[in-house]
């Protein structure tokens, strides 16, 4: 039996734009996705995702039969969950050569689900390492963290950046454009704070809902490289230890989110509500639609204020997590 965790992300600056060639900066945070594998004496796959879950049911399903989840958890969901995890599997008997291996697997989550904290990231990349080391063959971070993106590339319908992947797979803060992936050392210490609206964003419908906008309207491109003029700023601040700089550009990075049609009426509250208790930023992270924001807030005072905002259903803080994905 073999065991690996991966943690889920924030984004300080660039989701959307970077799919299209413009920097980002995620930082990976205490919450992980674990994922169990234990090989079959067939080549047949049985998955038990626990946090798959609508009014405390478990989802199991078997990959390659005709068997129906269990449950009645809506099919897109479970459609998703399959090909993420049958892509790790199926990228693990690459590595190994073994195109036959079968697995019994178990996902769980700390990461809500589709609520731009990166669980997809998480569980492709743990799955990866887990099902690769249970087939005998040590990846490196960088190659986990390479076959990870070619799965959300698949399942995300071709429009998938490295940022997710590469920061769960690496852990800490980490700037990403293009095939150009690296972690970013000595980031200043943030205090990130999150808040979430318990709902969910349908990550592959807001990045298609992007790129119609850019190729509908010149001005929606320029967005799009004005995000990355906000990513350059914000590597700048980072480099200078000026979090209050950070903030302020967090804050225009959202807004031009917004433009983009991404946020949401739940996402703008939680996003004033942190302002207005004296966030240095506050920001949608992730693909919107719904999920959560992230704020940067030293005193206790965002995290109180979310935690009356009408729409937010939880917030807490989140600290960096300098570990990406690791065997448990
Ligand atoms: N614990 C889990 N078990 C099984 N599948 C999961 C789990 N967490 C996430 N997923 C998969 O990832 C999808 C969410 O990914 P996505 O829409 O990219 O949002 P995000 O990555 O921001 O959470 C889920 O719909 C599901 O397919
Ligand atoms: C919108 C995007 O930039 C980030 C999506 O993040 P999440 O899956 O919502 O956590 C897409 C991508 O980079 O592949
Ligand atoms: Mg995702």
């Amino acid at each position: 039996m073999t065991v690996s965790s991966a943690p889920g992300k924030v984004y300080l600056f660039g989701e959307h734009a970077v799919v299209y060639g413009e920097p980002a900066v995620p930082c990976a945070i205490e919450r992980r996705a674990r994922v169990t594998v234990e090989s079959r004496d067939d080549d047949r796959l049985r998955v038990e995702a626990r946090d798959l879950t609508l009014d405390g049911f478990t989802v199991e399903y078997s990959s390659g039969a005709s068997d129906a989840p269990d449950v009645n958890v809506p099919t897109p969901l479970v459609e998703a969950a399959m090909g993420y995890v049958d892509g790790a599997v199926e990228q693990a008997r690459d590595v190994a050569d073994a195109p036959d291996a079968g697995f019994d697997m178990v996902v769980e989550s700390d990461i809500p689900l589709g609520a731009g904290l990166g669980s997809s990231a998480a569980v492709v990349v743990a799955a990866i390492d887990a099902a690769a080391r249970e087939l005998d063959c040590d990846l490196t971070p960088e190659e986990v963290a390479d076959r990870a993106y070619r799965v959300e590339h698949e399942v995300q319908d071709g429009q998938a950046s490295r940022a997710d992947t590469f920061c769960s797979a690496m852990g800490g803060a980490v700037r990403v454009e293009g095939d150009d992936c690296a972690r970013i050392e000595d980031v200043p210490n943030l205090p990130l704070v999150v808040g979430y609206d318990g709902g969910a964003g349908d990550t592959g419908e807001l990045v298609a809902g992007v790129r119609a906008l850019r190729d509908e309207y010149a001005f929606a491109a320029d967005t799009v490289e004005a995000i990355g003029d906000v990513v350059r700023e914000g590597e700048d601040a980072l480099a200078e230890d000026d979090v209050s700089a950070v903030g302020k550009l967090m804050n225009f990075d959202h807004g031009l989110l917004s433009a983009l049609g991404v946020s949401s009426r739940s996402l703008d509250a939680m996003v004033w509500a942190a302002r207005e208790a004296g966030a240095l930023g506050a920001k949608l992270t992730g693909a919107g639609g719904g999920g959560c924001i992230v704020a940067l807030d030293e005193t206790p005072a965002t995290e109180t204020a979310l935690s009356y905002t009408p729409g937010c259903e939880s917030a807490f803080r989140a600290e960096l997590d300098r570990e990406g994905v690791r065997a448990e």
